[in-house]
């Protein structure tokens, strides 16, 4: 079974498959009744719709009830311009898909916000407010009696470029936007534009920690996907020539929805495949006359239960279609990692500090989690912060990353005061942290969360990433190559194609932290990175750890396993109830009555 979907996996991950499907429509349209023609027609356009909820929901994870109003801004605006307007029918297309993706930019704003049940009621609002605008702007849309005489290839007066569109002609044009639109979202999908909208989806937090903006991420999601149902409702008011209200009700939404999520979203064949099964299915069912929305119905609690990813996750490997893997392994293939940096000693004491935390302090409705803690990370050597449970060392790590605002004190990055910034400018300038329980993209490979790690170096713009320009291409290449080393470095070569799902714990450990070399920083938090590792992984992870000591940065290490930071420290902090008690090295710690009686617990050993 495996190797069927491995093979089917590779079969319709070929773009030559992809070309020769868009040849053979093309002229079997030619010799087929005009019904037919019909049905590929509304093909397409379910392929469009398919794949623009795909990419917000089932790629960048923003639920959308709401999908047919975008469809309804795109088909109104295209028969209103061409029809009342007299504007020409690619000129009216092109300014269609523009509204909508502006409308798409707009609903981002508040949408973006908020999640789940939120976002799914607020989008169905968004499909409702426009279905009404649609009924009641008669004035405009023609109201419940709709608009007629949208020029159409029925009508014969759908003319593009002084030449009059037949029903085939339309839909060869459809057929070519169609693959257009597809190769595109495959391209932006498979570059670090795509792996920041699956970055979103699976951890804002996360996603935020790697210098990615999530605000703009989901506008972005927004705008595309709006632009994509726009399209589709474009074509669609001159593939039928009229538009009413009806059209365009919730129940559209949710068939869009239908459709990408028995496809099997988060790919690009699985909403084809099921904008497929969604055409042709209720033209087979008309036979149950009145009985046919029940047998819709079984069939559709059916599949849900049978093909929980889909019928593309039945079909092939997981998640097969999705970011960079095909390109990354091609150019995997010519890469040689680079040894490990070669091991110095710490960087002096007395180098200028790249951080400086000054006062700093963090209450949570009267708790005090920090209370006046200061600390200097220096370039080229590793400071543990330890104390007990509850001492405030995460909360240290959440202010100083930008997770939290401080209440009191300063932070400063390389001489720039950072203190309060959002967390994805604070990783962008090169602060990066890890977490206690590992944040990766579950349904990405090891060298795809790896990658992750470089977002905050790609240049690239998105119109450039989909059109896979030579720079763009370039830009990647060097990512994976470095992906590489980080992976050879960290021990993690031998699995760079496994998805992180099927890994053990540990592995995921360390992915972070090699996520957090690949982003070259210049500070590094690590919370509790050595947490549940086995004796292999602890060496692995020091290697790792010690790397970024080498290499120049200063890294901070939370962690309570005493002989793993006895090994590889230069400086302790230790803290107790929000507050610093010791600062200095690892014996004087050992040492210290301070540290004894709040942490290591010889004293209370001595009491017992
Ligand atoms: N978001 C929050 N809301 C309320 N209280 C919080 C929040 N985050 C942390 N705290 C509280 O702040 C204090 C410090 O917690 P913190 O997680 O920073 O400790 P820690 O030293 O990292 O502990 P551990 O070693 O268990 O991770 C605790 O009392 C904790 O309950």
């Amino acid at each position: 079974m495996n190797a069927f979907r491995h093979a089917m996996a590779r079969i319709l991950g070929q773009p030559l498959l992809g070309l020769a499907v868009v040849v053979a429509l093309w002229f079997w349209a030619g010799m087929i009744d005009r019904a037919t023609v019909q049905l590929l027609s509304f093909l397409m356009l379910n392929i469009l719709l398919a794949q623009s909820i795909n990419l917000l929901t089932g790629i960048a994870g923003q639920i959308s009830l709401g999908h047919a109003g975008f469809f309804a801004i795109g088909a109104y605006a295209a028969g209103v311009l061409t029809k009342s307007h007299g504007i020409s029918v690619p000129l009216a297309l092109i300014l269609a898909v523009a509204l909508t993706a502006a409308v798409g930019w707009l609903l981002a704003i508040p949408a973006g916000r908020v999640k789940e049940f939120y976002l799914a009621m607020m989008t169905a609002g968004f499909g409702l407010l426009c279905f009404e605008i649609a009924k009641e702007w008669s004035s405009v849309t023609g109201g419940v009696v709709g608009l007629s005489g949208i020029a159409s290839p029925t009508l014969r007066n759908l003319k593009v470029l002084g030449w009059t569109f037949d029903a085939v002609d339309l839909f060869r044009a459809m057929l070519v936007a169609t693959a257009i639109v597809l190769l595109l979202m495959r391209n932006l999908v498979q570059s670090y534009h795509g792996r920041a909208f699956f970055a979103v989806q699976a951890s804002e937090i996360a996603a935020g920690s790697m210098g990615i903006a999530r605000g703009q991420v989901k506008r972005r999601a927004y705008a595309i996907s709006g632009a994509m149902a726009g399209l589709a409702g474009a074509l669609y008011a001159h593939l039928v020539g009229y538009l009413g209200p009806d059209s365009f009700g919730i129940m559209r939404s949710v068939e869009v929805l239908v459709m990408a999520i028995v496809g099997g979203m988060g790919t690009i064949v699985g909403p084809i495949l099921g904008a497929a099964l969604f055409t042709w299915l209720p033209e087979r069912l008309q036979v149950f006359a009145e009985y046919q929305f029940m047998v819709y119905g079984l069939i559709l609690m059916v599949i849900f239960l049978v093909l929980r990813r889909g019928i593309a996750g039945a079909l092939t490997e997981p998640t097969r279609f999705i970011a960079v893997r095909a390109m990354a392994a091609a150019r995997a293939a010519d890469t040689k990692p680079a040894a490990p940096a070669p091991a110095t000693n710490p960087g002096p004491a007395d180098r200028p500090a790249l951080l400086e935390v000054r006062d700093l302090a963090r209450n949570f409705a009267g708790l005090v989690a920090l209370d006046g803690v200061s600390l200097s990370l220096r370039p080229g050597r590793i400071t543990a912060l330890i104390g007990p449970n509850g001492s405030g060392k995460s909360t240290l790590v959440n202010v100083v990353s930008g997770i939290y605002q401080p209440s009191r004190g300063h932070v400063v990055l390389d001489g720039e005061e950072i203190g309060g910034k959002p967390d994805h400018m604070i990783a962008q300038r090169g602060l990066i942290r890890t977490f206690q329980d590992p944040r990766l993209v579950p349904s990405f490979t090891v060298r795809e969360n790896i990658l992750l790690g470089g977002q905050r170096h790609f240049r690239s713009p998105m119109l450039a990433a989909a059109l896979r320009w030579p720079s763009t291409l370039r830009e990647e290449a060097d990512m994976v190559r470095r992906a590489e080393q980080v992976m050879a470095l960290a021990g993690l070569d031998g699995v760079a194609d496994q998805i992180i799902d099927s890994l053990p714990y540990g592995y995921r450990r360390l992915v972070e932290v090699g996520r957090a070399i690949m982003a070259e920083p210049t500070v590094v938090l690590l919370d509790e990175p050595a947490a549940g590792l086995s004796e292999a992984e602890l060496g692995r992870l020091a290697t790792m750890i010690r790397h970024l000591r080498d290499t120049g940065k200063a890294v901070l290490l939370i962690e309570h396993h005493m002989d793993f930071v006895n090994d590889i420290v230069d400086d302790v902090v230790v803290l107790d109830s929000g507050r610093e008690i010791y600062r200095g090295d690892m014996r004087g710690m050992r040492e210290d009555p301070a540290v004894i009686a709040a942490y290591l617990g010889v004293g209370q050993n001595d009491h017992a």
